[in-house]
């Protein structure tokens, strides 16, 4: 057991590529695609907020353009002090620099705080700009895409990161822009007090720069390194706190078993965390080594020019400070380089996921379908699902007359399922055609067919909303919504469920929530067929909808479906072929195909594979009949 979990911590998670993309990528290519990064972003956030988007570039840029005025008025405040004569004459002197100096101090910080501002009123507004256009974008995709797990894949990513991806590179983007004024801002002020000063530092700065980058992608190869053993730990977590598994987790007495694998991986991620460290460190101490050897280097140039008497002592003094802060301004700048560039590439994913969703967008003919659908035709229908080596359907051929009862029955993966997708014009034919009314598939209105159509899925989804919720979805404004509700609940059964709830129908359906309580499987499943039949749409789609009803309320179901079925066309998918008898057609599918076709007396009189299936069923019951 404990190999396969081995496994499967190696498995790259397939944002590993980024990862190791940046791993790989020199420090020249990071600077080569920030800008054009940071204008992406920045223009994204000219087009949410344009007043904060202005606030935030100009307010950075003026803030840290400030720090050249300060550095001057340093100059100034030394050379006041350094004039001969008596003390207070030295200070008279210094006085207008030092006002100069506290005033660009006083308004640097405001401007700052100007800036900060404008940043946290723009930064959520970027962040729900990113996801909404993510959700919407992803909830107009073709359904087989989420059959798709590449799609999937970077779907999963970008919902996990797409938000804070934005949100840090208009940081970085901020960041850059202040580094880079204040480096020019200093640069300015160096120049002014002597031409040599700025090679100098840029001398000086080189080995800070190299160690912020060996480390930051020491970094890195850490995270790659232990990210199939960081998710191992998360999956791990997630089943030791989630309610779906905790039942199982006790009842199995997992808990030493997940419990020693959590640690024993935490244990592991650890060790190799410290030893990275340490290199880091490592690389961090022969870069300050360095640095300092640069800063000697430039105080010589500094102690040699103020002893030819080149430079004067306040220069050489505001020098001094202004050095310190350029190469601050630098090693931050090559900290948000790397950053940057990560980031970079989950936002360039976000942007690939957004261009595949509009290229996978439901097609939409836009020909509304007849009011009742009319006559439907499947016209030799061949589907395959991504991936997959053998098709799901195979030149499936079938006409359902309006107003009808259908039932397809057949073995486990025969293809119902998908059969009863294609009509609901849920999955696109890859050959052949359906028609609605004659009109195809391909020119139809989605939506106006979807409004056509109820579909009770056989994974039907459990809505954390309300009981009432839960059954009105999609149909909120339906005409008649309190009697429409009242009959869809009473001929599911459902109302006998909201009858036991604390809140009755307004209760809601999720125990993770404070006064929410959950159903019983059965009971859940008369909540989706109530959802169907609110729906009250001329083709009604039953996929397995009394797998989990008690004989009884099986039994009052079907007997409902027929009432609901009057001049409406019933596709039903069970495999309780009692409830199928009474179809007007039947069709057998087998390995994608339609193998048999009839009424119930046909299939029997033909002895085939449905009077197989039903004579097995029936004897199993005239077995258990004499109990
Ligand atoms: N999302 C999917 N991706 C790949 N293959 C799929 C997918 N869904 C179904 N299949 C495959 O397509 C075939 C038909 O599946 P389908 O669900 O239509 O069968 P079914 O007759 O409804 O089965 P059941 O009686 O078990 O519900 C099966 O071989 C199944 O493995």
């Amino acid at each position: 057991m404990s190999d396969d979990l081995h496994e499967i911590e190696t498995e790259a998670r397939p944002w590993e590529a980024y990862d190791s993309t940046v791993a790989a990528t020199g420090f020249f290519a990071m600077l080569r695609y920030l800008p054009r990064l940071c204008g992406q972003v920045l223009r994204l956030a000219w087009s949410t907020s344009r007043v904060d988007t202005a606030a935030l570039i100009g307010l950075t840029a003026v803030a840290e353009a400030l720090t050249g005025v300060g550095l001057l008025a340093t100059n100034s405040v030394f050379e006041g002090l350094l004039i001969d004569g008596p003390s207070p004459e030295r200070v008279r002197a210094a006085l207008p620099g030092l006002t100069l100096l506290v005033v660009s101090v006083v308004i640097r910080g405001v401007l700052r705080q100007g800036a900060h501002w404008a940043q946290a009123r723009l930064s959520p507004q970027l962040q729900r700009a990113v996801e909404t256009r993510m959700l919407g974008l992803v909830t107009q995709v073709e359904l087989v895409a989420f059959d798709d797990g590449t799609f999937h894949d970077r779907l999963h990513r970008c919902r996990q990161r797409a938000g804070g991806t934005v949100y840090s590179l208009l940081r970085i983007a901020v960041d850059l822009l202040g580094c880079v004024a204040g480096f020019a801002a200093i640069a300015g002020a160096l120049t002014v007090l002597h031409p040599i000063l700025l090679p100098l530092l840029v001398l000086a700065v080189i080995p800070s720069a190299w160690a912020a980058v060996r480390s930051a992608r020491l970094y890195y190869q850490m995270v790659i390194g232990f990210s199939g053993a960081n998710r191992r730990m998360e999956t791990l977590g997630d089943l030791m706190t989630e309610r779906s598994s905790a039942a199982e987790v006790r009842s199995y007495t997992m808990r030493p078993f997940l419990l020693g694998e959590w640690e024993r991986l935490s244990r592991h991620v650890q060790a190799a965390d410290l030893a990275i460290e340490k290199r880091r460190a490592t690389a961090q101490a022969a870069g300050s080594a360095l640095a300092a050897v640069g800063t000697a280097v430039i105080f010589a140039a500094l102690g040699l020019l103020l002893y030819t008497g080149r430079m004067p002592l306040a220069a050489a003094g505001t020098a001094v400070i202004a050095i310190r802060a350029a190469i601050n301004v630098l090693t931050q700048a090559t900290q948000v380089i790397n950053y940057g560039y990560e980031n970079g590439l989950f936002y360039q994913d976000y942007l690939d996921l957004c261009a595949e969703a509009e290229q996978r967008r439901m097609r939409d003919g836009g020909v509304e379908p007849p009011a009742d659908l009319d006559r439907i035709s499947v016209r030799d229908v061949t589907f395959t699902y991504p991936g997959a080596e053998e098709p799901a359907l195979n030149g499936v051929s079938l006409e359902i007359a309006s107003g009808e009862i259908i039932a397809l029955v057949g073995e486990n993966g025969s293809g119902k399922t998908t059969l009863a997708k294609v009509i609901a014009g849920l999955y696109e034919p890859a050959s052949g055609d359906v028609t609605y009314g004659g009109v195809s598939a391909r020119l139809i209105d989605l939506d106006g067919l979807r409004g056509h159509t109820a579909v009770i899925a056989q994974n039907f989804t459990r809505w954390p909303f309300t009981a009432r919720q839960n059954i009105t979805i999609g149909r909120f404004d339906h005409p008649d919504a309190v009697g429409q509700f009242e009959r869809a609940a009473s001929a599911s059964g459902a109302a006998e469920v909201f009858a036991r709830l604390s809140k009755g129908a307004e209760t809601l359906l999720d125990p993770s929530y404070k006064g929410g309580t959950e159903l019983s499987g059965g009971q859940w499943q008369r909540i989706a067929v109530a959802r169907g039949l609110f729906r009250d749409a001329p083709l009604l789609i039953c996929d397995e909808p009394t797998a989990s009803l008690d004989a009884k309320t099986e039994h009052a179901i079907f007997e409902s479906i027929r009432r609901h079925a009057v001049q409406r066309t019933v596709v039903l998918i069970t495999h309780r072929l009692a409830s199928v008898r009474y179809a007007d057609r039947i069709f057998v599918l087998d390995g994608g195909r339609v193998v048999e076709q009839g009424t119930h007396a046909e299939l029997m009189a033909l002895a085939g594979i449905y009077a197989q299936f039903y004579s097995l069923q029936a004897s199993a019951y005239q077995e258990v009949s004499p109990l």
